[in-house]
């Protein structure tokens, strides 16, 4: 769906996007992450047609951004960071004005008009003017206008930024409805936005890609080993003695708990060991009341990533 080689971008001498490559697969949900001045939004106007690359080739939907704008753009629905509505003008007016130059054929503009609106939760607001909605509803307003045309790509730069929490939870569940019909490419800052969404996460630091996975095994490949939390009651140095002679196991911190409880973290270098701590202290008589392996974050992921760690290519 989207074919990128080699696309550079600069700006009077600074290199805001410096010659980056990716595919985006029909249906893919792809999360695009990257600090601010990263590259994110300058790669979306770029993709979108906004914005004339310097160097490099873009493809949506085998058509060329470049030499063919208007046929590549038919494909795509994009919500830019900060929508340029016309705040004076009612939801249902300016939806149509959006699909007359989208050249939404007229016979067919009250069905796509009714489609976008119910799609988007817009159906009672058609008569409200834009400027007196909220900034969640103008946010559904700027994502109706970019499915007027039936887009097969949605590109959506930030579209939860400057939302109160109720408003985010509300265009995200909206954005997981529109992403199981159409491919997505999502730009946040928003890392738990990610990982409940994409599929795969495409990190860009100073104008490069520096990663392309699932973050499920970014996770495992760049912070590698696990790490477990155990709540163990027994003599604490002996417990800790023990767990330490277990195979693969690099550190344990015991950190005491009330009542003669212990809390051990275990880093290990194999991804699981909790069985064979559970064995160890059923065979000593212990008891056990927490064994769980601790969930890192992809927040934690985009940190080491972005500050400089190795480079993560696509497996
Ligand atoms: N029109 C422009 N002229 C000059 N420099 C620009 C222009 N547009 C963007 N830049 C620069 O290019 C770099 C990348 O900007 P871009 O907006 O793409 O980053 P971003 O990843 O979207 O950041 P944010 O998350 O803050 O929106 C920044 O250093 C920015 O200042």
């Amino acid at each position: 769906m989207i074919k990128v080689s080699n696309l550079t971008k600069r700006f009077s001498g600074y290199t805001a996007v410096d010659d980056i490559s990716f595919e985006v697969d029909r249906g893919e949900i792809i999360g695009f992450l990257g600090p601010n001045g990263a590259g994110k939004t300058t790669t979306m106007r770029m993709l979108t047609g906004f914005l004339h690359p310097t160097r490099g080739k873009i493809e949506i939907a085998g058509c060329n951004v470049m030499t063919n704008p208007l046929e590549a753009r038919r494909h795509i629905g994009y919500m830019p960071e900060s929508c340029p509505l016309y705040t004076e003008m009612r939801v249902d007016e300016y939806l149509k004005f959006r699909a007359k130059i989208k050249e939404v054929p007229r016979r067919d503009l009250k069905n796509r008009l009714g489609a976008v609106k119910e799609q988007c939760g817009l159906t009672q607001v058609g008569g409200r003017i834009i400027g007196q909605l909220s900034k969640g509803y103008r946010q559904r307003v700027g994502l109706a206008d970019s499915l007027l045309n039936e887009p097969d790509l949605l590109i959506l730069d930030e579209p939860t930024a400057g939302l109160d929490p109720n408003q985010i939870r509300e265009v995200r569940e909206l954005i997981g409805r529109l992403a199981e019909r159409h491919t997505l490419l999502l730009s946040t800052h928003i890392l738990p936005e990610v990982e409940m969404a994409c599929k795969r996460v495409l990190i860009i630091d100073k104008g490069k890609i520096v990663a392309s996975d699932s973050p499920e095994s970014l996770q495992k490949r760049l912070l590698g080993d696990a790490q477990i939390s155990a709540d163990i009651l027994g003599d604490a140095q002996v417990v800790e003695d023990a767990l330490k002679a277990l195979e693969s196991v690099d550190l344990v911190i015991s950190s005491p708990q009330e009542d003669g409880w212990t809390r051990f973290t275990i880093d290990s270098a194999s991804p699981d060991i909790r069985c064979h701590i559970f064995d160890c202290v059923v065979s000593n008589g212990w008891k056990l009341r927490e064994l769980h392996t601790e969930n890192r974050s992809l927040e934690d992921l985009f940190v080491t990533i972005t500050r400089g760690n190795p480079v993560v290519e696509e497996s």
